[in-house]
This record gives C-alpha cells, structure tokens and sequence, in this order.
C-alpha cells in the first residue's frame, strides 16, 4: 500500500455528491470522509443507492453535482462488486497474476498467500467458470488482499458467503484498517458489521 497520508487528512472527501437518474435523485447531496483506520458502513434499504454511490466512487459513473477527493496518491480504490470480475476460462491463479499487472500488487502479499487466507488453497488450476457463488466471492477477496489500494470499497461483500466466509470478510478488514487502510461497506443491516472503529451513513 502507498505510504498512508498524515492522521489529519482523509483518505476520501466527498462534498455535496448528487446523482439523479433521468432527473429523479437517486442520493444526495451527500458529505463525508473517510480516514485511514476507519470503516464507514453504507446502509439502506434495496434500492436505496448504496451500490451507486459505491459506483460512483469508484469512479464508474460520473455524479451529477458535487465532488470527490483523495488523498495524494490515493486515488484508485479497490472496488469490490456484486458481479465477479474474472475471465471465465482463465484459471484461478491466472486471473490474480492477470489483474495484478494490469492495477498492481501489494508489495508484501503473493497469489499463494492470498488464496490461503481465504481458503482456496489448492483451487489454482480451477478455471473461474467452475467455481460456486462462493468460492468466486472468495477469490474476489483474495484479488482485494493483493490489491496495493489504501482505500476498499466493498458492495455487499458478505453476499453468498458462509459464516466463516462472513468472519472472514470482517478479519481482512479488521487487517486492513490495522494497516492503515480504509473501507467504505454496503448492507442492508448491521448483521454482519466488521468489528472495527465505524461509522454509519444512512441512504
Ligand atoms: N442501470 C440502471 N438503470 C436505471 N436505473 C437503475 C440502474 N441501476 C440502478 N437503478 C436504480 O437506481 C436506484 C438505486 O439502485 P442501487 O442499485 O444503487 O440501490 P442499492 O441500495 O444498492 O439496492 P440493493 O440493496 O437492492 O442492492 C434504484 O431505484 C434502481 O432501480
């Protein structure tokens, strides 16, 4: 991860964030920021605009008013969405060495390290189309780990995962805010809320 900026600047500012879809508002304006060693959970119900905020931080959709500022050399998040973004036919360690070189890779990690943490050892010559719902879950998380951003972004990360896959999620965020990093969560509730410092933003 790059070198964490100083306590008293965040990681991300948001100011006055709109989004509209054909002139309805789907949120906003919204104002807040994150800071390293924080995690702000995103909550409300289905529909609400969780997973287009995310979006839109992660600089998927373009916001109809307001602005988004990162931290110097802070300014690619790591997005975690509902959708798996692997290449079907290419196996589960060429998907991570893949999408390593094309965003980078956490200088301290390896493929073999991350696929052990979240319990894919051995699956390295699986091809991603055979994976469950799970199991691809869970090497999106092990593409999270590699990932050299400070700052997570994680759309419903708890989706499809088993109770362990659940603690899981809530270690390497615990993990990553040690180190600090960030992470911005969506979910419908606070069942499953990492165990860390956090704070709630309502949509
Ligand atoms: N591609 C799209 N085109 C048009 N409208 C959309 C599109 N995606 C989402 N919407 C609408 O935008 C609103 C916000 O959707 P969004 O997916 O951000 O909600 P959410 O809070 O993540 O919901 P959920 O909890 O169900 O995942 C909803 O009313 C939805 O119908």
């Amino acid at each position: 991860m790059p070198n964490p900026p100083a306590a008293d600047t965040p990681l991300l500012t948001v100011r006055g964030l709109c989004f509209a879809r054909n002139d309805a508002p789907v949120f906003g304006p919204l104002d807040f920021a994150v800071h390293a060693g924080e995690a702000l959970l995103v909550q409300g119900a289905n529909g609400a605009g969780k997973t287009t905020l995310l979006r839109v931080l992660a600089g998927l959709l373009r916001a109809d008013a307001g602005g988004i500022t990162h931290a110097p050399g802070h300014d690619h998040p790591a997005y975690l969405g509902h959708l798996p973004a692997f290449k079907a036919d290419l196996s589960v360690v060429e998907n991570l060495a893949f999408l390593c070189g094309l965003h980078g890779q956490r200088g301290t990690q390896s493929v073999e390290g991350a696929l052990a943490i979240v319990g894919l050892a051995g699956f390295d010559d699986a091809l991603a189309r055979q994976l469950s719902a799970g199991q691809k879950k869970r090497l999106s998380l092990a593409r999270l780990w590699l990932s050299p951003a400070a700052l997570w972004l994680l759309d419903e990360p708890y989706a499809n995962l088993d109770l362990e896959g659940i603690e899981l999620v809530n270690r390497m965020v615990r993990a990553h805010l040690d180190d600090g990093g960030a992470a911005l969560v969506t979910t419908h509730g606070a069942y499953a809320a990492p165990p860390v410092r956090t704070r709630m933003l309502a949509l």
